[in-house]
């Protein structure tokens, strides 16, 4: 039998990325079925984003993290447009389980930029990005940006194949899952842990949960370790080591929703004790926040995208998510 870290299917999608014919497509929906209905959980390669760019992406966020505590603070979340949810989250607002201390990282949520006098700005996820004003435009707001626009073209894909891996008998059509990504909801966070020498298993840089959303496309910086995901067949947390231009991707709670539980929602969570600093880059595809969804799988069940996410978020923010409310 493989180890459990051998376990972790990894994914090829360059078929999908290349125009391929159609046997190799197969191929890759059937792997991705086998990863997402056995764990939910996998490593991406073949996807067609650069080293170059994913280190960019990394660099953002190592300089976000440089900046002063006022000069973070001055873009904190309470300052976004109402329930927008933007900007500089600090250590110790995320709580994941009851008995769990609060989250020891420290976040910056960039969100799709929707215009201060857009009708919908100040709903929640919608709004307009706070961006600090010691940082250049073009060192961070541009590039980070324009990460975030290859991102949500990943994961169109991602939905086109998730869609083609569907039980027959259910008859959806292929592009199915198309409208979740259109408009959506897409915060990415750049992420830091510090190091955490006193560490003890009361709190994590993120504790046991799983994703709110649709799909998270994880970046890890690499040569760090921390990131775990439980397993089920031998009931034990394992480590998902960072390989070098892949990425993680997740299925999130909404899409094990909207498939009735075929697509899973795989627990994780970041152990960060040692000396060294850690970043990563999640990319969360929420939704389209208004579309309402029934569940593929015929029991009916009905979900606001925006709304599961909305609660979801609530449930963890303690004080904090008063304002989402
Ligand atoms: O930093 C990581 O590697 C994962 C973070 C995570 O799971 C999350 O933010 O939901
Ligand atoms: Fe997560």
């Amino acid at each position: 039998m493989a180890s459990p870290v051998e376990a972790i299917p990894t994914v090829d999608i360059s078929p999908f990325v290349s125009n391929a014919p159609a046997k190799a497509l197969l191929e890759v929906v059937k792997a991705m079925r086998h990863a997402c209905t056995t764990y939910g959980f996998f490593y991406l390669v073949g996807h067609g984003v650069s080293l170059e760019e994913q280190n960019q992406a990394l660099d953002c966020a190592k300089l976000f993290f440089t900046l002063s505590e006022e000069e973070k603070m001055d873009v904190w979340l309470k300052k976004s447009l109402g329930k927008s949810h933007r900007g500089y989250e600090p250590p110790g607002i995320q709580t994941h389980q009851k008995g769990l201390l609060p989250d020891t990282k420290e976040a910056f949520i960039i969100g799709a930029e929707v215009p201060e006098d857009d009708p919908e700005a100040g709903t929640f996820s919608t709004g307009p990005n706070l961006w600090p004003k010691a940082l250049k435009p073009d060192e961070f707001q541009i590039p980070i940006m324009e990460y975030q626009g290859k991102m949500l073209e990943l994961v169109k894909i991602l939905l086109k194949i998730l869609a083609l891996g569907l039980p027959e008998e259910w008859g959806c059509p292929p592009d199915v899952f198309d409208e979740l990504a259109v408009n959506p909801s897409m915060p990415m966070r750049l992420l830091h842990y510090a190091p955490n020498p006193t560490y003890n298993d009361t709190q994590f840089g993120v504790g046991d949960h799983t994703d709110f959303g649709c799909i998270t496309v994880l970046l890890q910086e690499p040569n760090r370790e921390g990131l775990q995901v439980w397993y089920p067949p031998t009931e034990t947390w394992i480590p998902v080591p960072v390989k070098e231009g892949s990425y993680v991707i997740n299925i999130g709670d909404m899409v094990q929703k909207y498939t009735g539980g075929y697509y899973r929602s795989a627990r994780h969570r970041v152990v960060n004790g040692g000396k060294e600093h850690r970043y990563s880059v999640p990319f969360f595809l929420n939704g389209q926040l208004k579309l309402k969804v029934t569940a593929l799988d015929g029991s009916g069940v009905e979900t606001v995208v925006g709304e599961h996410i909305r609660q979801r978020l609530i449930e963890t923010m303690g004080e904090s998510g008063n304002v989402l409310k």
